[in-house]
């Protein structure tokens, strides 16, 4: 089966509560209601109720089965509203602007899945990157031992012109601008667990350069062997390539002639890109004149499920979003509840 239809498979056996915050959008209704009509989650719309319904009513999208969930009437707003001055009160959050900021439906969304009134959330659609991952990062806070958050794109290769099929993980396409050595290999070990997780596959390395194994010299070739150093002395069972052209990370025969001794032997299904220059634009080549399917970007390293989009998506990439936030929710509760927020 492919990655894709596994996901969507997954999701369907034991849905979660996803909540979307963005429901005055067509993209967004639309994967609503698929969602719902799927069984892959039980949709919660945070937002004005009746402008979501107009909404609702222009695109066509039938809201049976979708929870409608508006913070001017929530039963639930005094609570979240205390939440989040407990939080922010010592960022000189005042209560007034605490009742003020549960008003907005990212941050209601976030405070929902905080207080497990939800599994997970996912917007993006119409907020940027980094109003998404601010609130995530500030509402649902790291997990233990976990230093940084970062993010990682499931980038499906199914076209019949795709010499290479199936899914890869390309890291970090989406947050953290220039890591350093250390915060790039966080991102690798990040990277190769969503890997294991969502592709149920070994992980299988690739960091990124414009040089192969010492064949360029630079500060920036120095900071991806660093970062693959450190990565290889705490996961020494790890099948990672450092310093490797994209080439020789993803053709066999190229590995061969650039890299005779490589781990990865050109078969590596985790690209960590050197920053997020590369990462972005990657990604998106390989979206839109590679003919990928791009998936994300999904946040790892939060407490509980926060996962953003391309302001570019479509209806389609959200609904794949939901699945993929509905399969890391499972394993959430399956590893006991997800962490508890600090
Ligand atoms: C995500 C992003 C907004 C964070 O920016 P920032 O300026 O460091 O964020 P803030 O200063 O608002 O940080 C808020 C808090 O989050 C923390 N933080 C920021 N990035 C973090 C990360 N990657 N992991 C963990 N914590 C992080 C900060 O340390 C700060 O903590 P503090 O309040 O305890 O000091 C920034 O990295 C960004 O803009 N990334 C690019 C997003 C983008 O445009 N992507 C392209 C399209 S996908
Ligand atoms: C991931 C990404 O590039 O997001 P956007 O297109 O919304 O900037």
């Amino acid at each position: 089966m492919k990655a894709l239809n596994r996901i969507l498979d997954r999701a369907h056996q034991a849905p979660k509560r996803i909540v979307l915050c963005e429901g005055e959008d067509g993209r967004v209704l639309q994967a609503a209601e698929r969602a719902t009509r799927q069984g892959i989650a039980a949709i919660l719309l945070v937002g004005a109720r009746a402008r979501i319904e107009t909404a609702a009513a222009e695109h066509g999208v039938d809201l049976a089965g979708i929870e409608l969930v508006d913070p001017a009437d929530s039963p639930l707003t005094p609570e979240l509203t205390r939440v989040l001055h407990g939080l922010r009160e010592k960022k000189g959050m005042t209560r007034e602007q605490a009742e003020q900021e549960v008003g907005k439906p990212l941050c209601f969304a976030n405070l929902l899945v905080r207080q497990g009134h939800a599994d997970g959330s996912v917007a993006g659609a119409v907020h940027t990157t980094a109003e998404v991952v601010r609130s995530a990062i500030q509402l649902l806070g790291l997990e233990p031992g976990c230093k940084l958050v970062s993010s990682f794109f499931l980038m499906m290769l199914c076209q019949p012109f795709h010499s290479l099929k199936g899914g890869l993980i390309f890291s970090d396409c989406g947050l953290v601008i220039d890591p350093d050595a250390e915060q790039l290999s966080h991102i690798a070990m990040a990277a190769a667990d969503s890997a294991r997780a969502l592709l149920d596959e070994a992980p299988r390395v690739a960091m990124l350069s414009f040089s192969t194994h010492g064949s360029a010299r630079h500060a920036a070739v120095d900071k991806v062997v660093e970062a693959a150093h450190r990565v290889k002395a705490q996961r020494p069972g790890l099948a990672i390539d450092e310093d490797v052209q994209l080439d020789a990370a993803i053709v066999a025969e190229i590995a061969e002639r650039k890299l005779p001794d490589s781990r990865v032997k050109g078969n590596a299904n985790v690209l960590i890109f050197p920053d997020l220059e590369a990462g972005n634009i990657g990604y998106k080549l390989a979206e839109r004149i590679g003919g990928a399917e791009a998936i994300g970007p999904l946040l790892q390293g939060l407490t509980r499920p926060a996962n953003d989009l391309s302001r570019g998506c479509s209806a389609g990439d959200i609904v794949n979003v939901i699945a993929v936030t509905t399969v890391q929710a499972q394993a959430a509760a399956a590893r006991g509840g997800a962490a508890p927020c600090r």
